[in-house]
């Protein structure tokens, strides 16, 4: 449903994405390992075109390669996304936090007023369905952090999403609580029959909850399976192998001996 062709992105020097061609579809759970700084945040952002690629094409199911305004709006609507720092407004309550998922769905000067009823009845369904339905009218800041996590997901549920992005949206959390908070997104995700692709750091979740698992490393993708060959090797492999990564030191912990040698000399 959403293909990126020869997508490549540069920051200055640093190639964040090699030339990478994907299709994702309709329904899979796919998640992204990698050590930091593999690529997958730019990757994440490529697909809904928050990091506009400095070449190659991306194209939508329904939408065709979103080169006009209407088209990408269409596809940010359509898309959902759960971060790390689940972005909710601490002060307002969960019900008002999952209230903005449907903003998208209007103008932005129709937005500004009350939403219909409509939209609030959508809004305690996706609380209900992460299961803080009793928790609609707490503020944010009184919940825990799985808690808030759960709110973020029933945020982007409320938008009625076809695909979901979702970068590292485990890594606050204990493990106990990551497992359930990721068992409920994988859920929900497969009940709508959405198409999710999830960044995670933790291999073991990425096997149980995975259908496909693509490995990263200096933005190139160096493994693409179903989680059953999701080796010890290949994991391994992601992390170890870090040639490109010491390059940045140079701009801190390599360039301190060398400062010091010079110093000596
Ligand atoms: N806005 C930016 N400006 C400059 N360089 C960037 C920017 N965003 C990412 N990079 C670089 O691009 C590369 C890939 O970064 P990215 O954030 O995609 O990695 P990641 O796999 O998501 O890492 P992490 O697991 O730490 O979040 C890194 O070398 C990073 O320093």
């Amino acid at each position: 449903m959403i293909k990126l062709n020869d997508v490549t992105v540069r920051f200055g020097d640093t190639i964040a994405l090699q030339p990478t061609s994907l299709a994702f579809h309709r329904g899979q759970f796919t998640v992204l390992l990698g050590a930091s700084g593999a690529g997958k945040s730019t990757l994440l952002r490529c697909l809904n075109l928050m990091q506009m690629p400095g070449a190659g094409s991306i194209e939508v199911e329904g939408l065709g390669p979103l080169r006009s305004g209407a088209a990408l709006r269409a596809h940010r609507r359509n898309t959902g996304m759960v971060f790390q720092q689940h972005q909710l407004i601490a002060r307002r309550t969960a019900l008002q936090n999952v209230i903005t998922g449907r903003v998208g769905h209007y103008t932005s000067l129709r937005s500004l007023f009350p939403l219909p009823h409509r939209d609030q009845e959508i809004a305690l369904h996706c609380l209900e369905r992460v299961g803080l339905l009793h928790k609609a009218l707490a503020r944010i800041d009184q919940l825990s952090g799985g808690q808030q996590q759960r709110v973020g997901i029933a945020r982007a549920l409320a938008q009625q999403p076809r695909l979901m992005l979702a970068d590292e949206p485990v890594a606050s959390l204990d493990p106990a609580t990551a497992d359930k908070v990721l068992a409920l997104l994988q859920r929900v995700c497969k009940e709508d029959g959405i198409s999710a692709v999830v960044s995670l750091h933790q291999v073991e979740l990425a096997k149980r909850y995975a259908d496909r698992v693509i490995g990263l490393a200096h933005g190139r993708v160096v493994f693409d399976v179903a989680p059953d060959a999701l080796t010890a090797e290949r994991t391994s492999a992601l992390y170890e192998n870090r040639p490109h990564q010491a390059a940045p030191e140079t701009h801190a912990p390599h360039s301190f001996p060398l400062n010091l040698a010079i110093a000596k000399d």
